[in-house]
């Protein structure tokens, strides 16, 4: 039995109280590792040793010989590739495809992306006039925002918690993560990879743990830090929010989504049927980018629906490792339930069930596993639970069109603002749809094509800020004029 402890200050340890709690395999609840169960007292000795850090060796690194070592950590990643992928596969049950070519990959670019950002960005300055003729000279110095909480999500473990803890380090700031309760062996494996590179203790450090009441919420509230990166529910980040008003920290927020998915009658059939099935279906529909709203215009509606049931009525559930295997379970039986009882709604609501609906029937243990059936529906009015509300699973409503003021109109009745994917051979079109659509990331005839250069973040309740590129330098830092007079 794989015992998962908390790293702080460079090495492991239990938990200070000797609680623990299990973590079981989404695919058939088998225990796969027991969890050191963290609190206040394990947050506060993290928040010691983040900020003994920040003033130690990894200040006096510079940025140079910072950033070169975030590269050998994304090499060490690299190096351990396969280790990476059994933990998150053990954790989330998904299709190894989805993991090896898509979330690992993105564990060890997010720190080389972010260490060349750091080292390249310019900095401002501004040349004064003054009265006596000299003049003088104004600019801007990136200083480290300090201890960095780090709250993450179970969807995609490592690629979203690399996604903060990369530029975080490269900014010169230490951190402390709180992994989701449900993922927590990829952050742990982590922290070898920091020894190994030799990462000076205490820059980053990892509490596992749950929300409230527990090692989430200390760190949250703790004084000692200066700011809070947070992936996960709306409504936790209404919670977390207040915590970071006390002590006036800053905090920037990926929330949740109900994105709309609109495809028009001139688009690429074929490959708008695979963008959407991907958009809706992959990682069994746990994606804060995925489509939970189709709108598909009329002319092509009733073959699109087709198409897309005939999708999702060939995928292969099954183990990472299974030959052919292209479909997982949801992460817990918890998140069934309540996947669940959306596919219950939509029927007391008068959905046309396209397919799905239910559990599909799963060969021995496996059926213990918190499986569900990918699932389409129709005929549902915009005022429905299962279309304003997110999901979070393998399901999706589709409604026709007829016109882009209309469609444009029902993507936007949503209080969710986070991504679109918008499938047209009309490149004019597709340029005025992205601009009027509210969303913070929108990408036509594709989706989940990253360039982390790019803004990355949701409007509306999807999110507070931006992350990527420069603009993770502007959570992370804290700029500092200097003005010298000539
Ligand atoms: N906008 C984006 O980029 C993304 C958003 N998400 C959103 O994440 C959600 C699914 O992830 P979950 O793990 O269920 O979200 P969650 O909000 O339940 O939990 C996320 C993390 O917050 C912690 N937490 C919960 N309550 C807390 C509190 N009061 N104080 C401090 N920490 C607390 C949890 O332990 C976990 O580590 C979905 O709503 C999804 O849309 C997921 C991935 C990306
Ligand atoms: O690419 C990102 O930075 C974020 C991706 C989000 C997911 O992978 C997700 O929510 O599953």
């Amino acid at each position: 039995m794989q015992q998962v402890q908390h790293f702080i200050g460079g090495s492991f340890q239990p938990a200070f109280n000797g609680a623990r709690f299990e973590k079981r395999s989404p695919l058939d609840r088998t225990l796969i590792a027991q969890i050191a169960e963290g609190g206040a007292a394990e947050i506060d000795a993290a928040v010691r040793a983040a900020r003994a850090a920040l003033h130690g060796d990894w200040a006096r690194l510079g940025t140079d010989k910072r950033c070169a070592m975030l590269h050998a950590v994304a090499d060490e990643i690299t190096r351990r590739f396969d280790d990476f992928v059994q933990a998150e596969e053990a954790d989330t049950g998904q299709p190894h495809h989805v993991i090896a070519h898509a979330f690992v990959p993105r564990g060890a670019a997010n720190f080389k992306v972010f260490a060349d950002v750091v080292k390249n960005v310019p900095a401002e300055s501004f040349q004064l006039d003054t009265p006596d003729g000299r003049g003088a000279l104004n600019y801007a110095l990136r200083k480290p925002k300090g201890v960095i909480g780090v709250i993450c999500p179970w969807n995609a473990p490592l690629l979203l918690m690399t996604w903060k803890v990369g530029p975080a380090l490269a900014c010169g700031n230490t951190v402390i993560v709180k992994p989701s309760e449900e993922t927590p062996l990829s952050a742990a494996l982590l922290g070898e990879v920091m020894n190994t590179v030799g990462v000076p203790a205490g820059v980053y450090n990892v509490v596992h743990g749950f929300g409230p009441g527990s090692a989430g919420e200390a760190l949250t509230r703790h004084e000692g830090v200066n700011a809070i990166t947070f992936t996960g529910e709306t409504r936790t980040g209404t919670a977390i929010m207040q915590a970071a008003a006390g002590g006036i920290r800053d905090v920037s927020f990926e929330l949740g989504g109900k994105n709309a998915g609109l495809v028009f009658a001139d688009a690429d059939f074929e490959a708008a049927v695979d963008g959407i099935f991907r958009s809706a279906f992959m990682n069994t529909g746990q994606v804060c980018l995925g489509t939970e709203r189709v709108y598909v215009e009329r002319p092509i509606f009733e073959r699109f629906v087709a198409a897309l049931k005939a999708r999702c009525e060939a995928v292969v559930y099954g183990r990472p490792q299974d030959p052919g295997a292209n479909y997982g379970p949801l992460i817990s039986e918890e998140h069934r339930r309540k996947v669940l009882s959306y596919y219950a709604a939509a029927v007391a609501e008068g959905a046309t069930v396209v397919t799905g609906g239910g559990v599909p029937s799963m060969p021995g243990a496996l059926a213990e596993g918190s499986w569900v059936q990918p699932t389409i529906w129709t005929g549902l009015p915009e005022s429905a639970r299962v279309v304003q509300e997110e999901i979070f699973g393998p399901c999706c409503h589709i409604r026709p069109f007829d016109t882009e003021d209309e469609v444009l109109a029902l993507a936007n009745a949503n209080r969710y603002g986070l991504a679109t994917t918008i499938w047209t051979r009309d490149l004019a079109r597709a340029h005025r749809v992205a601009g009027a659509i509210e969303v913070g990331v929108a990408w036509v005839n594709s989706w989940f094509l990253r360039d982390l250069r790019t803004p990355f973040g949701g409007s509306k309740q999807s999110g507070i800020g931006r992350e990527g590129g420069v603009h993770s330098l502007e959570f992370y830092t804290e700029l500092r004029n200097v003005c010298v007079k000539l």
